[in-house]
């Protein structure tokens, strides 16, 4: 294994993946160091759902590889063969890679300390005392504090989704994908969750964000990956994305999405 693979927090290698005869990633190759923060843009249909979804293995690839801090996804590489891991294997592998979906998937019957504090408890068997801590600090992180004995429906859609950032913390994850994670959200509420994933960008976590929120994109965001098609079509830095878009998709994109 070459030394920048082994180095880098992900890297997708020629991945491209197909649904029957449809192609929805085309030979994509994308790294990503360990603390930066890319966001993904596009417009509806540019796969950007798909290309998290495949990082932890939640679709299978079609063609390439996928390594998360040098450790191929999925597979386990036998000479030039790949064998299929067990899904007890890939769910460890999943466990490292933390995902926050656009609708929360919060566990309405639980608090939302018993949320955050579910992943450590069952996954990891941390003893609950600790985990009640954790969960605690955690809440206090993402600036919930005197939510923890509240019910997911006592909350709004921004808290709901701070809290579902919490609980993903709550599994140590090497790195965090954000699969659209304010869009189910006013644009108040989506502020709140801006918020808190700027604070975990300055505190050095590894996040591809997929995201029709240009305040992430354009605040703080070190990279922006524009995927049209299946297909990068930028990857640069973020100011540069929106200064001095190259492609002509990029430029309608910024012009439309960014004023
Ligand atoms: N399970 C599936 N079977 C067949 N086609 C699928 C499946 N999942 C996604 N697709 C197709 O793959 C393409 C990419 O979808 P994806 O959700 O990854 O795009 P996206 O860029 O995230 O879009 P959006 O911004 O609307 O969320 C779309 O054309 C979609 O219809």
């Amino acid at each position: 294994m070459d030394t920048s693979l082994k180095a880098a927090a992900v890297v997708l290698d020629s991945v491209s993946k197909s649904y029957g005869p449809v192609e929805i990633l085309k030979n994509v190759s994308v790294s990503i160091a360990p603390g930066e923060v890319v966001t993904l843009l596009g417009p509806s249909g540019a796969g950007k759902s798909t290309l998290l979804r495949c990082i932890n293995h939640l679709e299978t690839i079609s063609a390439g590889r996928i390594y998360v801090h040098g450790k191929l996804i999925g597979y386990r590489e036998v000479g030039d063969t790949l064998h299929e891991l067990s899904d007890r294997e890939i769910s460890a592998q999943r466990r490292s890679i933390g995902m926050v979906f656009q609708s929360f998937n919060l566990f309405r019957h639980m608090t939302v300390l018993q949320n955050v504090m579910s992943g450590p408890v069952h996954v990891l068997r941390t003893p609950k005392v600790e985990a009640a801590a954790l969960a605690r600090d955690l809440l206090e992180k993402v600036g919930l504090p005197d939510k923890a004995d509240r019910y997911p429906s006592e909350l709004s859609g921004g808290q709901q989704q701070r809290v579902a950032i919490a609980r993903t913390l709550a599994l140590a994850p090497s790195v965090m994908l954000f699969d659209e994670p304010t869009s189910a959200l006013d644009p108040e509420l989506s502020q709140e969750v801006v918020a808190t994933i700027r604070s975990l960008a300055e505190q050095g976590y590894t996040m591809l964000i997929a995201t029709h929120e240009m305040a992430i994109a354009r605040d703080f965001a070190d990279r922006v990956i524009f995927m049209v098609h299946g297909e990068v079509v930028e990857d640069v830095p973020a100011r540069s994305f929106f200064t001095t878009p190259r492609h002509e998709r990029s430029r309608q994109f910024v012009a439309r999405h960014a004023g």
